[in-house]
């Protein structure tokens, strides 16, 4: 397939509906609603040449970056800044958009606030980009879902280097090694869409991808972004201040920290390892979050278009632009 094909098929792909190129990934999208106010909907193209979206050299990109983001902080807003800088600097990709995909609650991890305040939180904090935005279809799950399946449209996945080294990880069950990411699902990751990983300090992002083989088998697919200034903000010490009662001022976004403070996240540990205990209950679920906009409205609704239809208004779009350039 020629480079211009699979940008047309990308470009179709991924911010015109959820058709997805791989048949391999199952998933019920029929009543999916992806946030696309923010996804470029036209690639720039090369303006100079007079060319636009389809005739584009570079590939289109929408970065995802999955994680528990309990709470967001201004080192995981950063990520996709120092992705962006990476993009431009080397030239192959556009970047249409980026989201935070925050886990389930499913995901029985310490410390993981419930996933509605999570989503909420990632929404307050991306008001301020013109860019990044929150996917929160993995959040509203009820069982976790494994990356590979996140991933499910023509996206790469952002990641720091600590979650790069799970990927070599195993957990014990029943006296049995189990992978945490499976073999094939990592082929999926970094072989058909491919990765960025964020420097972080205290791992060797590079000795790993030279000793972890899938992650080597795919390397011309895996981009390791310098951190210029290195940032270790962790979600883990905000949570723990939050306990201390110390200041997390210039950590986070503000508009985050009032909603902490106004939904009293992460005050007390709870036995389960989860930290807002008393939204446990659907009632209170409810009552807290009456002061809210309701999540669901935030989201516009994903026309399942048929191809042929998506791709005359990618058409009919370029052809917009370029009239309008022409004036
Ligand atoms: N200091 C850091 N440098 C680079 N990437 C980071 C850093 N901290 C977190 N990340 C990345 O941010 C993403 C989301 O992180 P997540 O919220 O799951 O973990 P965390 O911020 O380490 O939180 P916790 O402290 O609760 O484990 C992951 O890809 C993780 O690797
Ligand atoms: N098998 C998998 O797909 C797999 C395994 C471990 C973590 N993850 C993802 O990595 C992200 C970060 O996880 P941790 O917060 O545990 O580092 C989460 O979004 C989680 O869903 C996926």
């Amino acid at each position: 397939m020629s480079k211009s094909e699979t940008n047309e098929l990308e470009l179709r792909a991924v911010p015109q509906d959820l058709h997805r190129i791989d048949s391999n990934i199952q998933l019920d999208e029929l009543n999916y609603k992806l946030p696309r106010s923010k996804v470029k909907a036209v690639m720039n193209g090369d303006a100079a040449a007079g060319t636009f979206a389809l005739h584009s050299n570079k590939i289109p990109l929408v970065l995802v970056a999955c994680g528990s983001y309990s709470p967001v902080t201004y080192l995981h807003l950063r990520m996709f800044e120092m992705a962006r800088d990476h993009v431009v600097e080397h030239g192959e990709f556009e970047l249409l958009g980026a989201y935070f995909s925050p886990v389930s609650s499913g995901y029985k991890k310490a410390g993981l606030a419930y996933y509605k305040h999570r989503v909420r939180m990632c929404q307050l904090a991306v008001e301020e980009s013109e860019f990044i935005d929150v996917d929160p279809w993995e959040a509203f799950q009820t069982e976790t879902q494994r990356t590979a399946i996140v991933l499910r449209i023509r996206i790469k996945l952002v990641a720091g280097g600590d979650l790069i080294q799970s990927f070599a990880s195993y957990e014990v069950r029943n006296g049995e090694k189990i992978p945490v990411w499976l073999p094939s699902d990592l082929d999926i990751i970094l072989g058909k869409f491919g990765c960025f990983i964020i420097e972080r300090t205290g791992s060797d992002v590079h000795d790993f991808l030279l000793s972890h083989q899938s992650l080597y088998n795919h390397r011309k697919r895996v981009h390791v972004v310098k951190q210029f200034i290195y940032n270790d903000i962790s979600s883990t010490k905000v949570r723990l201040f939050i306990k201390r009662k110390m200041s997390i001022r210039y950590l986070l976004p503000d508009s985050v920290i009032a909603y902490i403070s106004r939904k009293r996240l992460y005050m007390v540990d709870e036995p389960s390892g989860r930290t807002d205990g008393p939204f446990d209950d659907d009632d209170i679920i409810q009552k807290s979050l009456e002061a809210d906009e309701k999540l669901e409205d935030k989201f516009i609704e994903v026309v399942n278009m048929d191809p042929y239809e998506v791709e005359e208004t990618n058409r009919l779009e370029a052809l917009r632009h370029q009239a309008m350039n022409d004036d």
